[in-house]
């Protein structure tokens, strides 16, 4: 089956959207593995001065050593597994020239997790990063503002075993967010992965 891309038509941005990245078997077994495999942490986060506990666990994957520091965390990678290789080879088939050093992965527990609003613009990422993510698991609506022109919003759904790639000045122009919802609603893991330079 050929994989479909579906490009966002938002300006200032180059997000394309990949339903069925993994078909469903496939994805949930990744799920399983992933979830049972991974040594998740929940770190606290500096929200105005006050720490709370972070609203969704994550873990830090590389291959370089390089720690990534975000929102008042600083995180060491673990080295990649087979898996992990795996899935980011599959990306990187469809993304010639990017090489992909480090995977953030979130494991949101239910619809009280969340991630707020942000760009993925560490300076350690550069300009104008690469960011892949892929969905397994539950669905969740993923929220996209841009930062200046207040009425230019955007809402989707990421789907079990899809992939979205955000590149070009995406992340200089818009922020994102998963937020809450009040629905009771199963687990989600994502993993972005990304190039620390
Ligand atoms: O869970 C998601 O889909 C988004 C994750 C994200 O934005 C991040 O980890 O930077
Ligand atoms: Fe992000």
């Amino acid at each position: 089956m050929q994989l479909q891309a579906h490009k966002l038509d938002l300006p200032e941005s180059d997000i394309v959207y990949y339903p069925g990245f993994y078909d469903h078997q496939e994805a949930d077994h990744l799920f399983t593995i992933l979830k049972r495999d991974t040594p998740w942490q929940q770190d606290d986060i500096l929200v105005f001065g006050k720490t709370y506990p972070q609203p969704r666990l994550t873990a830090l994957y590389g291959n370089n050593g390089k720690p990534y520091s975000y929102s008042n965390i600083t995180m060491v990678p673990h080295p990649f597994t087979e898996d992990l290789l795996s899935i980011k080879h599959k990306i990187e088939k469809i993304l010639p020239g990017t090489a992909f050093t480090t995977c953030l992965m979130n494991l949101y527990r239910h619809g009280k997790d969340s991630n707020g609003w942000h760009a993925d613009d560490e300076p350690e990422l550069g300009q104008n990063p690469v960011i892949a993510s892929i969905t397994l698991g539950e669905e969740r609506v993923f929220h996209f503002k841009h930062r200046d022109k207040k009425e230019l919003r955007h809402k989707m759904i990421l789907e079990h075993g899809s992939l979205l790639i955000m590149k070009g000045e995406t992340q200089h122009r818009w922020l994102h967010q998963i937020p809450k919802t009040s629905r009771a609603i199963g687990e989600r893991i994502n993993l972005t992965f990304r190039v620390i330079h």
